[in-house]
């Protein structure tokens, strides 16, 4: 069956669509109207624009978002290092490039009091923020909501929870993501992650250009994620005097400031560079209902693009519950190997190329070029199952696919939950041949 999670009473209200010019107010009036800097907006508020593109940037490109706060944004103290925890940024050089495939059990609990930013733990990327391409995964598990706020000045923040609802405040609006929804959270927007229990997931961090919807081709005007699915939060502020620590990453350290105020003071705003909430349960499957296995590029619900034609920095593609009806077909994933890099994550069920060992909050690292596919388990059951209709039911994984190798963090190599043993999957597929 197929479901959207029931939101809560208490859900934020969101305006829809993908990369629109959105308007909103908390306060009627608050929005200047005419223009985007009056010589005094009204309600006393101060006019802000957030860049997210070069001015210059075509429009089809082009970010931007003009915020109306309650102080403005530049009144703070400096920003002084504070330690990195356990989040990496590229460029990725702890440990060599390892060719191997490689596979993780689910976090361990977060030690008690520990929130979403140092909940963070990164398993590796390639690039750098400082040139503007590539991409860090980081795997989270936290059990108390953040007091600070948090930006990111290296890259937009994909948020693929695993366990437990998150509510994402962000300067732009407030976010309701359970388990089953993703929420993108834009480069240098201010957030903080609450949540009323303990969470778990996986982010995808964006170095390069901003995460949008793949092309459709011939497949036409509709289908895989639609536009309107994609709900942006209405304008919310908090009006807090008292001291509130902001937390920013700016080429891979983490640095903090005293703020005398909460920074999420953004009374209205309007522009198309701000955070979304998408649920997984709205993506259109499309598959074969002839013969053979597509690739894993019809699953693709966002791509950021390189400068190459259909090169990707980083494709999300979620493996969603669908029909498999192919006739003469070994339905599973085939033995392949792939100049893209491939780190999967489960989000809940089992999934169609793996009979065990992929578990719900675990991930696997197919590198560049490696060998991967069904494992043993996998490959002698579909070579001889009955090929009547088979929904795939219990079931959601997704994979951030990259355009180069992916490298270790030390931490992500040496973890306790790493599997020690991943290669024996593919072990007892035995010689078939008969000539
Ligand atoms: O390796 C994987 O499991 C991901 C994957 C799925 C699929 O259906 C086809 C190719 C592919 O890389
Ligand atoms: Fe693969």
């Amino acid at each position: 069956m197929t479901t959207s999670s029931p939101e809560t009473p208490d859900s934020p209200d969101y305006l829809r669509g993908f990369g629109n010019h959105h308007v909103t107010e908390a306060i009627p009036g608050a929005l200047p109207q005419g223009r985007n800097s009056p010589q005094r907006p009204p309600l006393g508020l101060y006019a802000e624009q957030l860049s997210a593109t070069a001015f210059t940037q075509p429009r089809a490109a082009n970010r931007r978002t003009w915020a109306y706060r309650i102080r403005p944004s530049a009144a703070h103290p400096a920003f002084i290092r504070i330690p990195n925890g356990r989040l990496r940024t590229g460029p990725f050089n702890e440990i060599e490039p390892d060719p191997n495939r490689i596979r993780w059990d689910a976090m361990p609990p977060a030690t008690p009091g520990t929130d979403f930013v140092a909940g963070l733990f990164t398993v590796g990327g390639h690039g750098s923020p400082l040139t503007g391409m590539g991409m860090a995964i980081h795997t989270y598990a936290a059990d108390t909501s953040m007091t600070d706020v948090f930006v990111n000045a290296d890259g937009e923040l994909l948020i693929v929870p695993e366990q437990g609802r998150l509510r994402v405040l962000t300067e732009l609006g407030r976010l309701d993501v359970p388990p089953g929804q993703i929420c993108l959270i834009p480069r240098g927007l201010r957030f903080r992650v609450e949540h009323d229990e303990a969470v778990r997931g996986y982010v995808c961090e964006n170095y390069g250009a901003a995460l949008a919807l793949p092309e459709r081709g011939p497949i036409g005007a509709n289908g895989l994620a639609a536009e309107r699915d994609f709900r942006v939060p209405v304008a919310w502020f908090e009006d807090r005097e008292e001291p509130v620590r902001v937390v920013q990453k700016f080429g891979g350290n983490l640095w903090a400031a005293d703020y005398d105020h909460s920074p999420l003071d953004v009374v209205a705003w309007h522009g198309n560079h701000a955070p979304y909430v998408y649920d997984l349960a709205d993506f259109q499957v499309l598959g074969s209902i002839s013969f053979d296995h597509p690739d894993p590029s019809l699953f693709t619900v966002l791509t950021s693009q390189t400068p190459v034609p259909g090169l990707a920095n980083v494709d999300f593609v979620v493996f969603a519950p669908r029909w498999l009806v192919g006739e003469d077909t070994f339905r599973p994933p085939w033995f392949h190997r792939n100049v893209m890099a491939e780190y999967m994550g489960l989000i809940r069920g089992v999934y169609d190329a793996k009979a065990e060992g992929f578990v719900p909050g675990g991930a696997s690292l197919h590198n560049t070029w490696a060998s991967h596919g069904p494992d043993a388990a996998t490959h002698r059951g579909a070579s001889a199952a009955e090929l009547v209709p088979q929904k795939l039911d219990d079931t959601l994984a997704f994979m951030f696919e990259t355009n180069l190798p992916i490298t270790l963090t030390a931490q992500a190599w040496t973890a306790d939950h790493r599997q020690p043993d991943y290669d024996a999957v593919w072990s007892g597929l035995g010689r078939e041949f008969r000539a």
